[in-house]
């Protein structure tokens, strides 16, 4: 009789990665270069008692070597901690998701070089005539907040969606929720998806923006993401076999295409997806995993490389850890993880390739250092141990004994 709750701290890197240097990334460190800047800055450094608890900052130290700026003095965690290095090569979204649910890509997604035009001519000559377009803007790799900004007033006149990549393995389209129309949005995506069919590309993102030249752009909470379906049955697909109950709050049901999930909640900003959170907590039954994934990290702060907005939504997350906590059942078992890094120091606006925190708690579970991991796989193998489950295809779970 058990549950397991996941939160996915999306883009909380730990450290650079061993091979990170591959990507470019060499040096990265999403968590300690938001508490340097926290620490060297008038605002004080980071303020995360329950995370401390839970074990964040020492999961850090291990990874890095030190405790991060502003976390010296480190305490005894009350949960498990360790980190983890992806098998995946990629450092992209439902690569290190997947991982951590047991499938480990062998092959990496397809990404678009940034090239002058990064996307292939016939492909958008597809897209234009099969979508009755009069033609598309963008083509190259960009930041979706900034070339909505440079391209929104030529969209309105030409009627020309924007599409644009980024160094993840991503297709996206961005148009005017209003005068594009966010059906024809959505249609146009559906469309893309079908033709990238032989790209191997992980996610067509539909991008609906509103406002006007005059008083700018901004994007709208409508967002939707078609993901290609995991190549390997999941930890949620063996728990709906085996008759449990898979709750996706926020985005991961579409990072699972939608795939071995039971519900999914609908959920913006990081309260409304903690308030869904605890609300599935008390609705779901025994074998139930209830995964959430905390986008705004990314998405909001990471990409934009906004590092005290970022320091301040992991103070404001972990201001409301206790709720979470105390909702807790006997038999529950709290995972928390991140599926890549976004330092908001790094130059550029991508991803990085770090190390992930991994946490648990359970009531119950004698404290202990996990060290490294050597899959994300690890996470889900514990949950599927948890859960009573068989065996996920990779990873070795930490709740067994060695
Ligand atoms: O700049 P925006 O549009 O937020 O793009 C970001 O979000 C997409 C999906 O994670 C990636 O392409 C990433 O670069
Ligand atoms: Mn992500
Ligand atoms: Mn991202």
């Amino acid at each position: 009789m058990s549950r397991a709750i996941w939160l996915v701290l999306d883009s909380l890197g730990v450290g650079a990665a061993p091979d990170a240097a591959d990507y470019g990334d060499a040096g990265a460190d999403t968590f300690g270069h938001v508490a340097a800047a926290c620490a060297a800055a008038a605002r004080g450094p980071l303020r995360l008692p329950n995370f401390t608890t839970l074990g964040l900052p020492q999961a850090h130290a291990a990874a890095h070597g030190q405790p991060a700026p502003g976390f010296g003095k480190l305490p005894a965690a009350a949960g498990l901690w360790g980190y983890a290095v992806e098998r995946a090569r990629g450092k992209d979204t439902p690569s290190g998701h997947w991982e951590t649910t047991g499938v480990v890509l062998r092959e990496p997604f397809g990404v678009f070089a940034p090239a002058e035009h990064a996307f292939p001519p016939a492909l958008l000559q597809e897209l234009v005539v099969q979508g009755g377009l009069p033609g598309v803007l963008g083509d190259c790799h960009a930041s979706g907040t900034e070339i909505i900004q440079r391209l929104g007033a030529e969209h309105l006149r030409s009627g020309s969606p924007i599409v644009y990549t980024s160094a993840d393995s991503v297709f996206q389209i961005a148009a005017h929720e209003q005068a594009f129309g966010l059906d024809c949005l959505y249609r146009l995506c559906e469309l893309a998806r079908r033709l990238l069919a032989d790209y191997n590309i992980g996610r067509v993102i539909a991008r609906p923006f509103t406002g006007t030249a005059e008083s700018g752009f901004s994007r709208s909470p409508h967002r939707r993401d078609y993901a290609l379906p995991p190549p390997a049955p999941t930890l949620f697909d063996a728990l709906l076999a085996a008759g449990g109950e898979v709750v996706a709050i926020g985005k991961i049901g579409d990072i699972f295409a939608h795939r071995g999930v039971s519900r999914c909640v609908e959920a913006h900003g990081h309260d409304e997806l903690f308030d869904a959170t605890l609300a599935a907590m008390t609705q779901a039954g025994e074998n139930s995993l209830i995964a959430t994934n905390f986008v705004d990290f990314d998405m909001v702060y990471g990409h934009r490389r906004d590092v005290f907005g970022y320091a301040a939504a992991l103070e404001a997350l972990d201001a409301r850890l206790p709720e979470l906590l105390q909702a807790l059942r006997p038999g529950d078992l709290l995972a928390i993880s991140a599926d890549h890094g976004c330092d908001p120091t790094w130059p550029g606006s991508d991803h990085t390739r770090e190390c992930i925190p991994v946490l648990a708690f359970a009531p119950g579970l004698a404290p202990r250092a996990l060290g490294r991991r050597d899959s994300f796989a690890d996470i889900g193998q514990s949950m599927a141990s948890h859960l009573g489950l068989p065996s996920l295809a990779a990873g070795r779970s930490f709740l067994s004994p060695a």
